[in-house]
């Protein structure tokens, strides 16, 4: 099976790099990047797997499109804002019968892919861990969880290739809740971004996820208006997520384990976007929710108020943003929904 993987970066080399033990893998990524990986090839690292090497010759290394054509699946692996033009620059040079798999937060990505690729097959994917780039050319996986897929015969060959490889992965027809579920999650982006800290201690401090449970309570009723329903992806249910969220530390320590089952390195991917002096995810995030909202008659002041602050920190460039303790967030959250409650009378 041959396998192109289409923006090279944490999740494109960590899959990539997964998959090259039973697939002709090629990285498609940045110049810079791929003279890193091929002066030292991929060291995959955390997961709870045995530390796996990818020597440079194991995996084919490219900084154009051209490098996809013969691929029987191209993973898009982009930033959300990268997926359009990423689309245009594959269109000449997929094979006739290429599946385009995107492995990508936000909601929009598959649809984008589709308008962009017409007559293609384009299936959804969601990856659920975390990965972060550690060091030049080792990725770590900070977190754990089973990837998803769209289901059918033709993410079938896909999918056990995966399994064969040591992802765990699952097929499912319900992706778009599966978007919604996992962008309820990636609420949190913002915040551990803003915090500064690992993920394992800022959802570890009750203040931060009284942050995230504004945050979702505003997705959710925005969902409830738009009769979309994300699907459960953990023992607590999505609607009930931000009371538990809100709950005491000892308390959500022990109703959460899994959530906090996190190595400590772990780290949002908009956390490194910042400190790397990226633009960030943020539009497609809590971009989505006051979108949504608003398209509904409602409003999402505390993710509009998020979404500003993360724009503030981009603009401050190279790991230049403010670190937000977790008190003087919730209380500037908390600000701006009261405003949005007076506002709204
Ligand atoms: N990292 C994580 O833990 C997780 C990330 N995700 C999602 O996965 C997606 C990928 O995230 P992540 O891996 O962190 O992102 P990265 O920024 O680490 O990787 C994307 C890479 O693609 C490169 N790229 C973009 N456009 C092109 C192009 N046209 N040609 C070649 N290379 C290109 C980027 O270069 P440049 O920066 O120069 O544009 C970058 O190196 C996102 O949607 C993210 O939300 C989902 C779950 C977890
Ligand atoms: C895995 C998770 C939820 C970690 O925050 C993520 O999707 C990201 O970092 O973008």
């Amino acid at each position: 099976m041959k396998i192109a993987v289409f923006g090279a970066g944490s999740i494109g080399c960590h899959l990539g790099g997964m998959l090259a033990e039973v697939a002709d893998v090629t990285l498609v990524g940045r110049p810079a990047a791929m003279d890193v990986l091929r002066s030292r090839g991929l060291l995959l690292t955390g997961g709870g797997r045995a530390e796996r090497r990818v020597a440079p010759a194991a995996v084919r290394l490219a900084t154009g499109p051209q490098a996809a054509a013969g691929a029987d699946y191209v993973l898009v692996t982009v930033k959300s804002a990268a997926t359009a033009q990423a689309a245009r620059e594959l269109a000449g040079h997929l094979a006739p019968g290429a599946a385009v798999v995107s492995f990508q937060n936000g909601l929009r990505n598959p649809g984008l892919l589709r308008e962009e690729l017409p007559g293609r097959t384009v299936l959804a994917g969601m990856v659920p861990y975390n990965v972060v780039q550690a060091a030049p050319g080792v990725f770590h996986q900070g977190t754990a969880g089973v990837l998803m897929v769209d289901g059918g015969e033709r993410s079938a060959p896909l999918a056990a290739a995966m399994a064969q490889a040591g992802l765990a992965v699952e097929p499912r027809d319900d992706m778009p809740e599966v978007q919604h579920a996992k962008l309820l999650m990636n609420l949190n982006n913002a915040i551990n971004a803003l915090s500064g800290l690992p993920l394992r201690e800022q959802l570890g401090q009750r203040a931060y996820r009284a942050c995230l449970a504004l945050c979702q309570r505003e997705a959710l009723a925005a969902f409830r208006a738009a009769n979309l329903a994300p699907a459960r992806l953990s023992p607590v249910p999505p609607g009930l997520m931000p009371l538990v969220l809100r709950l005491p530390d000892r308390l959500f320590r022990r109703l959460a384990a899994a959530t906090l089952r996190v190595d400590a390195q772990a780290r949002s991917s908009m956390w490194e976007d910042l400190q790397r002096g990226r633009p960030t995810e943020i539009d497609t995030l809590q971009g989505e929710v006051t979108a949504l909202a608003t398209r509904h008659g409602m409003r999402a002041p505390v993710n509009a108020r998020l979404a500003e602050l993360v724009r503030e920190a981009e603009s401050r460039g190279t790991g230049g943003a403010r670190r937000w303790g977790g008190a003087e967030l919730l209380a500037e959250l908390r600000a701006a929904a009261d405003e949005g409650a007076a506002e709204r009378g």
